[in-house]
């Protein structure tokens, strides 16, 4: 970051987030990007060695990232992947393809290594932070009542915005959470309107489908739809609050970030609904094979990058989409000019 053109904002340092409250004041405080820093990089991009616009939405991304850095040629060098995991008391109802020990079960297998998002992380020399939040204190079970108090969300909260390691150039937010595509689409319902949500998660069959429609049916009576963080309580998981602090608390930071699927976009649209321009500084990694994903991303504003079929979470597709952004990144900074490499501009 240069000096000429520092983010006025202040930072809020976690312990100020006590409640919701406090958590949209922070909303309110957070930076946006540098005009300088874009109008300089757009400049840089019209004297490349290349026709005008030959790198498509490569060259839209670069000014993008160049914009939220303050940086009009930066690199990709500390990208950071956090992923968090959280159990959810709907998943005894019967709404996922798998039991809710496999939540903790892949936590250790992150922690060894041996899951997709290790090889992925590793691939785009990212950083991999993995948080388990309360595994053995699932949620409770919306259809009665809210999944978490305000206090248990603003918790979870704060975990994600503290695990942002603020010299990292990008993050990725990824997602473990048995159960947690109908959350996904609880929110999605209640912030978005309509009760087409639902999909197959993990895999469910039709009688696990319905079971998840009724469960989600079931939550919005019990759960009158009220702001982006109150639904973020009352339907979200811990996981889901985790990756929203995190996404916000980059912003704070000047991080970029690269969202994942369904249960990660479902998480930013709860920041999403408190203010529209809140996830001005992040771009969709891809378009999950979980059919209602593409709606939630329309309904933001957001075009994926990658649509590869993905539905595993982890934030293995957006640590995929990574590279892009990098491809981006490093043609905008690294490529010589006209004049630099003696090339007849036309
Ligand atoms: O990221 C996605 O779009 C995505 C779509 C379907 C499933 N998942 C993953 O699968 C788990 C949730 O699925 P389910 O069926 O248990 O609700 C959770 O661990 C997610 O990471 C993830
Ligand atoms: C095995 C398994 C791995 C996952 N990774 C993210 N969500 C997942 C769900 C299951 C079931």
């Amino acid at each position: 970051m240069t000096e000429r053109d520092k983010p006025v904002a202040q930072e809020t340092p976690n312990r100020d987030l006590r409640d919701i409250a406090a958590i949209r004041a922070a909303l309110a405080a957070l930076p946006g990007p540098s005009a300088v820093a874009e109008a300089e990089a757009r400049a840089r991009d019209a004297v490349l060695t290349k026709p005008p616009g030959a790198l498509g939405r490569l060259e839209e991304l670069a000014v993008w990232y160049a914009g939220w850095r303050d940086d009009p040629r930066p690199r990709i060098e500390l990208p950071q992947v956090l992923v968090f995991a959280g159990n959810h008391g709907v998943a005894a109802r019967g709404v996922s393809a798998f039991p809710a020990e496999v939540t903790g079960q892949m936590v250790a297998n992150f922690r060894a290594g041996g899951a997709a998002i290790n090889q992925l992380a590793e691939m785009a020399g990212a950083r991999l932070d993995v948080h388990a939040l309360s595994l053995d204190r699932p949620t409770a079970d919306f259809t009665q009542g809210p999944a978490m108090s305000e206090a248990e969300m603003v918790e979870a909260f704060r975990t994600g915005w503290s695990a942002v390691r603020p010299e990292s150039d990008l993050l990725v937010a990824g997602e473990m959470g048995i159960g947690n595509t109908t959350s996904a689409a609880a929110i999605a319902s209640a912030l978005l309107g309509g009760d087409d949500w639902a999909g197959a998660g993990t895999g469910v069959d039709a009688a696990g489908l319905a079971r998840k429609r009724e469960t989600i049916a079931a939550g919005l009576a019990a759960n009158p739809a009220r702001s982006g963080l109150e639904v973020l309580a009352a339907l979200g998981g811990r996981e889901l609050a985790a990756m929203a602090g995190a996404i916000a608390a980059a912003r704070m930071h000047r991080i970029p970030v690269v969202l994942d699927g369904f249960i990660c976009s479902a998480a930013a649209l709860t920041l999403w609904a408190e203010r529209r321009d809140a996830l001005d500084h992040a771009v969709a990694g891809h378009l999950s094979a979980e059919g209602a994903h593409g709606r939630m991303l329309e309904a933001m504003g957001k075009r994926p990058l990658l649509d590869l079929g993905l539905r595993l979470g982890e934030g293995s597709g957006a640590a995929l989409a990574l590279q892009i952004l990098r491809g981006a990144v490093e043609c905008h900074s690294g490529m010589a000019t006209f004049a630099e490499a003696g090339v007849s501009d036309g």
